[in-house]
């Protein structure tokens, strides 16, 4: 293992080393570990928008960042300079470093765009037939030897990998970061089947670079993470819909009696309740286990459009 690491590691250095840097303030050392140096994001919503920024500011890499709504790139590249401008004025960061982490994200059109990235991270909905088709498209176009990553919570990576064809699959991992990304200090790695020591090895080191520690997770349902997140916040909407408590007692039990920053219907809230519902629906449907079942409540409240914060509406009103 250690030997196919150092091998790996070697492999990157020489990767980075046959390259002319294209970004002036890109480190070499973090060159040589991941051999990263251009990021494509598809889908610039929550986690997108935060993978982008973090890349951009952190790890120092120049970032193309693809969404099919023009709108929702306009917000999230609006949304990507308050957030710098707020770290200036705590102090956090000098005017001079966010301006470069601005100029280093770049709107796009889309995934044709990604012609010379070293690796593309893929945010959209949490939805199978969606990821294997953007999964192909990024088949189709990344350079050889780039990293086809996956930011899902519960999808089975090796069925994504699937989707980018036998030559590409041994190149994708996911790679599950959490909400908000530029607070939460976790990455997932999630290996499919496929995956090779390599890439996995490079992908650790690019999520160092971005500050995160890592952990690593098997290719089952939910992962660690929502394996043990998701059934705990989906017994927390069945104690309200039997009614056990109230939303805000069954909340103010687990933060102020457990803990907890947040309680368990705000949580969901934050996280989505559509991605909720599609967790629980594929921790159930790969499980066949009934201790998974979605409570009908959470459904009933993605039919209606409430889908926490980001629609305005969830369990609580923003
Ligand atoms: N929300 C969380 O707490 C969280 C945490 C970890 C992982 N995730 C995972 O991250 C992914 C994204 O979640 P999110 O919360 O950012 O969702 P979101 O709804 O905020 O954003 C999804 C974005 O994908 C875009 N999109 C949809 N189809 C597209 C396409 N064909 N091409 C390009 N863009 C497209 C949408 O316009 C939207 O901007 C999901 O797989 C989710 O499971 C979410």
């Amino acid at each position: 293992m250690l030997a196919s690491r150092t091998t790996a590691l070697a492999h990157s250095a020489a990767i980075s080393a046959a390259r002319q840097p294209r970004n002036s303030s890109f480190s070499t050392t973090a060159a040589s570990l991941h051999g990263i140096q251009r990021l494509g994001v598809v889908g610039a919503g929550q986690m997108g928008l935060g993978i982008a920024l973090v890349a951009a500011r952190t790890a120092k890499v120049d970032v193309l960042l693809a969404d099919n709504s023009e709108a929702q790139l306009a917000k999230g590249l609006k949304f990507a300079e308050t957030l710098l401008a707020k770290e200036v004025q705590k102090g956090k960061l000098s005017q001079e470093d966010a301006d470069a982490a601005r100029s280093r994200l770049k709107s796009v059109k889309g995934i044709e765009a990604f012609g010379d990235v070293d690796i593309a991270i893929e945010a959209v909905s949490e939805s199978l037939p969606l990821k294997e088709k953007i999964f192909a498209s990024l088949a189709d176009t990344l350079p050889a030897g780039a990293i086809l990553a996956s930011n899902t919570s519960s999808i089975s990576l090796s069925k994504i990998a699937a989707a980018c064809g036998p030559e590409r699959a041994s190149h994708c991992v996911g790679f599950h970061f959490f909400n908000p990304v530029p607070v939460m200090k976790l990455v997932e790695l999630i290996p499919a089947l496929q995956t090779s020591p390599e890439v996995l090895a490079r992908a650790r080191a690019f999520a160092e670079a971005m500050g995160k520690t890592v952990t690593v997770s098997q290719d089952t349902p939910g992962f660690v993470s929502n394996r043990l997140l998701m059934p705990f916040i989906n017994e927390a909407i069945i104690a309200l819909e039997t009614g056990v408590a109230s939303k805000e007692d069954i909340d103010t039990t687990l933060k102020l009696g457990m803990g907890h920053p947040m309680g368990p219907l705000t949580l969901a809230d934050f996280i989505g309740l559509d991605t909720c519902l599609s967790i629980m629906e594929v921790l159930q449907r790969e499980t066949g286990d009934t201790k998974y079942r979605p409570s009908v409540l959470l459904g009933r409240m993605v039919s209606a459009g409430w889908l926490g914060k980001k629609s305005g509406k969830g369990f609580y009103e923003y």
